[in-house]
């Protein structure tokens, strides 16, 4: 069996520490390039393990946390952080741009 909780722990470490890996977009990219931020968002992000339980190869799965109205923008909060055993709270992607009043 797996233990998937130190594996996300793992993953916690990667992201609040020495970061040892991200998503860059230069070379091979999929739609999800086009996504704006929003500090309201209509999609959240989880990790999701696909093909395997390796999470360093999770993939960033975004998904729908409302209904959507056709032709609505879809956004996601580019603040993003994984907390030990929390799922995820909120870091800046892009720290000079984007800040929300709300936290
Ligand atoms: C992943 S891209 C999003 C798609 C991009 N807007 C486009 O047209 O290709 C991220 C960039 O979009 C812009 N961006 C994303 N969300 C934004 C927002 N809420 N307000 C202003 N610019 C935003 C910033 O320039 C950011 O670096």
């Amino acid at each position: 069996m797996f233990n998937i909780g130190s594996q996300i722990n793992d993953m916690s470490r990667w992201i609040e520490g020495q970061a040892r890996y991200f998503i860059d977009a230069s070379n091979y990219k999929n739609v999800s390039r086009f996504i704006n931020h929003s500090c309201s968002p209509n999609l959240v992000n989880h990790q999701v393990l696909v093909d395997n339980m390796d999470c360093h190869r999770a993939h960033i799965g975004l998904y729908a946390s409302q209904d959507i109205s056709v032709g609505e923008e879809l956004t996601f909060d580019y603040r993003y952080e994984l907390l030990p055993g929390q799922g995820y709270s909120r870091r800046l992607m892009f720290p000079n741009m984007l800040e929300c009043n709300a936290v």
